[in-house]
């Protein structure tokens, strides 16, 4: 019994807030503008850094043609610093590797782009379990368009049944559209309350994903 089964990244297989936090306020100090707290710049999380960038700006009322320039200064601060705070969930390193072991294909697709989220990945030892990254640049389109979801799915080129594992609005939506089944972590960086989600089952601990994995693999078999 196998699956193929792809992760998002941010707030699903690491907590990388702090660190996507200090980037954005490194660039607002760049910008004589006051520090921002996580917990508001949590909310800005989920459509990769471009995104973020332009939710920072709008927030602190700085002027929209100079996203460009800001998208690249916030990852240049991310780039010097993307692995200082941030750690794997507990139970993720188990649950992979019980995955692994289950004969189960593993990837990655996120909205955070690809390079440091390969960066992050190597720095934190979780690379050898993935065989594919696909990041929110990798492609010209990203989550929620659910071509990036099953571009990750494809490139494992593995038999089973795909399955998403995901935290927030973005993936649930991602997951809908692309008609997979969709494991939500709970404890990532979601918004709306869990009943908001579409989604298949939910999880508190890392820990619990092989036997959520299974359920799914058996009520696809009945
Ligand atoms: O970069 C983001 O905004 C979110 O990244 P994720 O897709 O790994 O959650
Ligand atoms: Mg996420």
């Amino acid at each position: 019994m196998t699956a193929v089964v792809v992760f998002d990244l941010d707030g699903t297989l690491v907590d990388s807030l702090a660190d996507i936090a200090t980037a954005a306020n490194r660039m607002l100090d760049d910008q004589r503008h006051p520090a921002l707290p996580n917990d508001t710049i949590r909310r800005f999380v989920g459509n990769g850094l471009p995104k973020l960038v332009e939710r920072v700006m709008t927030h602190c009322g700085i002027e929209p043609d100079r996203h460009a320039e800001l998208t690249q200064l916030t990852l240049a601060h991310y780039n010097a610093g993307a692995c200082d705070q941030t750690v794997v969930y507990p139970g993720v390193f188990e649950a992979l590797e019980e995955l692994r072991e289950m004969g189960c294909a593993l990837g990655v697709c996120t909205n955070k782009p690809e390079a440091p989220a390969r960066h992050v990945l190597s720095e934190l030892k979780l690379q050898p379990y993935f065989d594919t990254v696909f990041g929110g640049d990798t492609l010209d389109i990203r989550k929620p368009d659910p071509a990036h979801l099953n571009a990750s799915f494809e490139a494992l080129q593995a038999a089973g049944p795909p399955i998403f594992v995901g935290d927030s609005e973005v993936d649930a939506e991602t997951a809908q559209r692309a008609g997979v089944p969709f494991l939500l972590f709970e404890q990532g960086y979601r918004k709306s309350p869990i009943s908001d989600l579409p989604h298949t089952l939910s999880y508190q601990d890392s820990a619990e994903l092989p036997a959520l994995v299974r359920q799914i693999l058996q009520n696809d078999t009945v």
